[in-house]
């Protein structure tokens, strides 16, 4: 176990340079103090290297991954915060907003604490123990294969939802255009988010009746980051229905509230 914190940390300290978790005052770090908002998510990097993140593999869609505990409620104000600096919801007749290319000052410090909380991952016992025992350091014990934790920028392109009570976001899988590795990190109440299993186009069999379909619901908390890469992102469509009787949580519905989601994709090269 000591050997793989240690291979995280000198990997981290090549990505990030020499780390200052001594005191997490960031003293000597360089700060991105010309974006107005980042005085508003200077919470977001207190924490960095405070506390290994745990991280959860959602059974029967490989490649998904679950942190939920990825935002502290300050970090999370904070964010919101910065999010709504923005202005881009201020006239109530939009609700989304997209970035590409240079983000948001208080995004790109989103997109490292993404990076962070991987290189920091504490994978759950609860997770495929036999992948984790048999190779320890193995792809499938990253909640981000690392090609893709270590490209450069990790994320370029992002997008800011806010949704009513009743809204939602219809089962689809993200644009091709986009590279493998999304995340999503929610924001100010839970939804229960359904991934199924695109249909095997002219599958040998033709198994696949509707009945056979899986649909997983997975339960994103307030603070929550989902990542998606391989088989999760290009296999699996995922939907948020808030119609009444979708958004049902260990037999009980979900009072819906306003929820605010960040998603974080990278463009792809064509
Ligand atoms: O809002 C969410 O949680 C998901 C958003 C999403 O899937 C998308 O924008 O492609
Ligand atoms: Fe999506």
């Amino acid at each position: 176990m000591e050997g793989g914190d240690e291979i995280r940390r000198r990997a981290l300290e090549e990505a990030f340079g020499e780390s200052s978790d001594d005191d997490g005052a960031g003293g000597g770090e360089e700060e991105e103090e010309s974006d107005p908002s980042s005085s508003a998510c200077s919470l977001l990097l207190e924490e960095r290297y405070g506390r290994p993140l745990k991280w959860e593999m959602v059974d029967g869609v490989k490649g998904l991954w679950l942190c939920r505990d990825f935002l502290s409620a300050a970090q999370q104000s904070s964010l919101l915060s910065a999010i709504q600096h923005e202005g881009w919801f201020d006239d109530g007749c939009h609700n989304q907003a997209m970035r590409f290319g240079d983000l948001p000052g208080w995004a790109t410090k989103l997109s490292r604490l993404v990076c962070e909380a991987v290189w920091f991952s504490e994978v759950s016992p609860a997770a495929d123990t036999e992948s984790i025992v048999g190779d320890q350091y193995g792809e499938d014990c990253w909640p981000l294969p690392l090609d893709l934790l270590q490209r450069e920028p990790l994320f370029d392109q992002l997008i800011a939802n806010v949704y009513y009570p009743g809204e939602g976001i219809c089962a689809h899988v993200d644009l091709m255009r986009f590279d493998d590795g999304i995340a999503i990190i929610s924001l100010e109440s839970a939804c229960v988010m359904h991934f199924t299993r695109c249909k095997q186009e002219d599958n040998i069999n033709k198994s696949q009746t509707e009945e056979g379909i899986k649909r997983i619901p997975v339960f994103l908390n307030a603070g929550s980051l989902v990542l998606m890469s391989g088989e999760a992102r290009y296999l699996w469509k995922h939907e948020i229905n808030r119609k009444q009787g979708f958004q049902s949580w260990e037999g009980r519905e979900l009072a819906q509230q306003r929820r605010t989601s960040v998603t974080l994709r990278k463009w792809r090269k064509s």
